[in-house]
């Protein structure tokens, strides 16, 4: 039985003010417990989100990493930092970074393998685009980013990392995969790290992203495959954040 995994990207959005107000908004509400929820932050807002989230549940997460544990590298950040701030999860190969940061499979799978030494839990997001949709080669797509990324990795780590489905074309589009096609995917992403890890696959979790929001969250969540969602838009709402967790 895998545990339901709802992890808010907050992108660069959020003062620290404006995240404490968020924090203090989404603590006013009940949470089901059996769904692990998780915040992922701007770099400047962890500490203060750490502290406001003592006693609840709700997990920290970083949006990106350097592999390094320190050195020449200027505006990096590197996986001995964020364990010192206590984070528990980071983002990796998110899509917007892949796009616009020259984020590639190599540095992705470097950035898995460093959190990974580091106690870090990676949300390890791949996707294709529209026009690789439209051609018909998401699936070829999605299965090289998944073999790259987990080039090394041990059977023993798939506990600790969660992969996220963003088709590219779905994020903050208002467009979601129809919650069947995202099944589908998530489907042939298990197959796919079965085909190297075997039974091992069923304990890993998978989260759909792109567009995800109260109205259409209980019927993903409904799907096999499907163990959670990675939210952008919506988890910038604390009403709509929680009504996620609490599908
Ligand atoms: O990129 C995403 C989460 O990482 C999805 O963003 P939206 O939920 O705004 O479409």
């Amino acid at each position: 039985m895998r545990t339901p995994i709802i992890a808010g990207n907050w992108k660069m959005n959020n003062t620290i003010k404006e995240a404490l107000e968020l924090i203090e908004e989404i603590k006013s509400y009940e949470l089901n417990k059996d769904v692990e929820a998780i915040v992922c932050v701007p770099f400047t807002c962890l500490s203060d989100v750490k502290k406001s989230l003592e006693n609840t549940e709700i997990k920290l997460g970083a949006q990106n990493i350097h592999w390094e544990e320190n050195g020449a590298f200027t505006g990096e950040i590197s996986p001995k930092m964020l364990n010192e701030m206590g984070v528990d999860y980071v983002i990796i190969g998110h899509s917007e970074r892949r796009q616009y940061f020259n984020e590639t499979d190599e540095t992705v799978n470097k950035k898995i393998k460093s959190s990974l030494n580091h106690g870090l839990k990676p949300i390890v997001c791949v996707g294709e685009t529209l026009d690789e949709r439209e051609s018909g080669i998401e699936n070829d797509i999605v299965k090289k980013q998944i073999n790259k990324a987990f080039e090394g990795i041990e059977e023993k780590d798939l506990d600790n990392i969660v992969i996220a489905y963003e088709p590219i074309w779905a994020i903050g589009t208002g467009k979601t995969a129809s919650a069947s096609d995202a099944n589908n995917m998530l489907g042939f992403i298990r197959e796919t790290i079965g085909q190297k890890y075997g039974e091992k696959k069923d304990h890993i979790r998978i989260q759909y992203g792109g567009s995800v929001k109260p109205s259409n969250i209980k019927e993903l969540m409904d799907k096999e495959e499907i163990d959670g969602a990675l939210v952008g838009g919506a988890s910038l709402v604390a009403k709509d954040f929680v009504d996620l967790i609490n599908f």
